[in-house]
């Protein structure tokens, strides 16, 4: 297998008396998808926000292409490539997805004064259709606010966002959980794209089956620890479940 591109090591987060990481590592390879799995409260979302500028871990290395890494933002992530979709689905409500899909990365042409910068909706609509068309969103239109949208289109429009941007690794937390069976299996087609243009994909997901299904590993926190790492092929959701509820705890017996 290749060197890792991002590479958790013993660390902790601590929210007043809550230790949320108690040493918790984690690994991901460039195409990839691996899967970290663990009981509700197990450290999985804030492992997540620690490993994508959100949070800072209280103690812990971080390594990016097995250099040192610190993340001040979830801006400084992105420039390094790193993308996240979260649970609670960070889109603007009032904006259409061809504004959300650029949000903050707007494309700029050249002002009547030639140096005053105004917005190229034009480009702007034309590659954000483009990629809700490659990247599975079904939308209808793209020229209705989010809020008007489904559940479910808006959770595509947020996942085809965070794959647009990510150049190295894209972390989706639950990104198939408001999604009917066609998109769900949208989804899942576009992460699998995405891990075979080499971008590793961090999948955060309660439906085992899923996780059996799309991941090449699994990796299993329990108690803010990595108790367990699996290749998916050799492994069975009776197994995951195990390392989950503790039954089986490979890291510390090894
Ligand atoms: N901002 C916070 N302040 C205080 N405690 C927190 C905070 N965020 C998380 N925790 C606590 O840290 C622990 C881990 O929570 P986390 O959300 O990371 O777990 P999770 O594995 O993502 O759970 P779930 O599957 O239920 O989303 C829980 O006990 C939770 O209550």
């Amino acid at each position: 297998m290749s060197e890792p591109l991002l590479e958790a090591r013993d660390l902790t987060k601590n929210y007043g008396t809550v230790e949320a990481l108690r040493g918790a590592s984690f690994t991901a390879y460039p195409g990839e998808v691996v899967s970290l799995i663990g009981d509700n409260g197990a450290g999985k979302s804030t492992l997540v926000k620690c490993l994508s500028g959100v949070e800072q871990p209280t103690s812990g290395t971080l390594l990016f292409d097995g250099k040192p890494l610190h993340l001040s933002s979830p801006n400084d992530a992105r420039d390094r490539g790193i993308e996240t979709v979260f649970q609670d689905l960070a889109v603007a409500p009032d904006l259409d997805p061809a504004a959300n899909m650029f949000l903050g990365r707007e494309i700029l042409k050249p002002g009547v004064l030639g140096w005053l910068g105004v917005l190229d909706k034009k480009a702007m609509r034309r590659q954000a259709a483009e990629h809700f068309t490659r990247f599975g969103a079904s939308l209808q239109s793209i020229d209705v606010p989010i809020a008007a949208l489904s559940g479910g289109q808006r959770q595509s429009v947020a996942v085809a966002r965070s794959v647009a941007w990510a150049s190295k690794l894209v972390f989706m937390d639950e990104p198939t959980a408001a999604l009917g069976v066609v998109q769900r299996e949208r989804v899942l087609e576009v992460i699998k794209r995405v891990r075979d243009e080499g971008i590793a994909v961090v999948l955060i997901s309660h439906n085992m089956p899923e996780v059996l299904s799309v991941s090449d590993r699994v990796e299993v926190l329990r108690l803010g620890r990595r108790v367990a790492r699996f290749k998916a092929a050799d492994t069975t959701v009776e197994e995951l479940v195990g390392a989950m509820t503790g039954a089986l705890s490979q890291e510390d017996a090894a």
